[in-house]
């Protein structure tokens, strides 16, 4: 019997001639978050839909609440919510109506009420389907997933088409849903969206997982930014390599940026020792550092080494 409520071993997933997903391997515990990000066609969605069961595994191993998701489907029903990346509502019901069939598939499950106040949709309970926007059908596709009141849920871009203020009930909604013991697998393409809801993320490219862990860990050892710009006419072509690096260096408004990837030989101090050897050099030269930046490596800044690294 497994500990984990989700394990994917050594899953490859194939279409034809073309292999979307090549060997993944990654595990979900019980009231835990877990977001894949990537790039498009990364694989995220074929992974899902193997867990969801909609699929067999070519090869590797799925296990969904200790079962195979297809051999298993219609037992796992009831215990799973799905919110696809399209939904497939009815235009012609009115929003209260297409609540109460989906509330019909289940034994126990919430009220119409209840499941329309969550998503923040009471007011539109007597409008057709075909009158909402993109992001209201959305969180009615939410509140369709958790309405017989799943023990895993997969969001597959639950948040697009969102407006900020949507997203953020969202958010919310997720969080209480985790808190409550609800295991969620999240695919998003919002790298703040994995960051405040996940317990851990693995960024997937090209089929395979690339990076994962907590997001702390996934940024440690991408190492810290130095930014800034110099003055116009400043001879930037003298600027010191830092931790062996040349700058890149951009133009912006007439003005040089230089900017700094710094990833070690300073154990302790991360940039420091590097920002002394920067600073050094302002004072040889009597130059000021306008907007002057040193942070530690984003989610965003590691998505983007990965998606560049070829
Ligand atoms: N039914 C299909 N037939 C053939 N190829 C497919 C099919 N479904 C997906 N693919 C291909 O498999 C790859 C992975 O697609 P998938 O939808 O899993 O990616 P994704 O990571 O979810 O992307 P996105 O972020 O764009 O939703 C893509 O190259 C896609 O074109």
């Amino acid at each position: 019997m497994s500990t984990q409520t989700i394990e994917v071993d050594g899953l490859r997933q194939r279409y034809g001639d073309f292999e979307a997903v090549r060997g993944i391997d990654f595990s979900v515990g019980g009231g835990q978050l877990f977001a894949l990000l990537g790039t498009n066609g990364a694989g995220k969605t074929t992974t899902m839909e193997v867990l969801e069961g909609f699929r067999p595994a070519a090869s590797g191993s799925v296990r969904l609440l200790d079962a195979d998701p297809y051999r298993n489907r219609k037992a796992l029903r009831p215990r799973v919510g799905i919110m696809l990346q399209e939904s497939g509502l009815i235009g012609d019901l009115t929003v209260a109506e297409t609540v109460d069939l989906w509330r019909d598939l289940h034994a126990n499950p919430i009220s119409q009420d209840e499941a329309l106040k969550k998503v923040d949709l009471s007011d539109r309970s007597g409008v057709a389907v075909r009158q909402l926007s993109g992001g209201q059908k959305r969180r009615l596709d939410l509140a369709l997933a958790i309405v017989g009141r799943p023990e895993v849920l997969f969001l597959d871009e639950p948040t697009t088409g969102m407006d900020p203020e949507a997203r953020i009930g969202t958010w919310k909604l997720i969080q209480e849903l985790v808190a409550g013991g609800t295991t969620v697998l999240l695919t998003t393409h919002y790298l703040e969206e994995a960051e405040r809801l996940a317990d851990r993320i693995a960024i997937m490219h090209r089929g395979e997982i690339r990076i994962a862990g907590t997001v702390p860990e996934v940024v440690s050892g991408h190492g810290d930014r130095i930014a800034f710009r110099v003055p116009a006419h400043t001879p930037i072509d003298t600027l010191p390599a830092l931790d062996g690096r040349a700058p890149e260096i951009t133009v912006a408004d007439g003005f040089p940026a230089a900017r700094y990837t710094v990833t070690g030989g300073d154990p302790d101090g991360r940039a420091h020792r590097s920002m002394a050897v920067l600073l050094a050099w302002t004072a040889q030269r009597n130059v000021t550092l306008d907007r002057l930046s040193v942070r530690p490596a984003s989610l965003e800044d590691v998505f983007l080494s990965i998606v560049e690294d070829q």
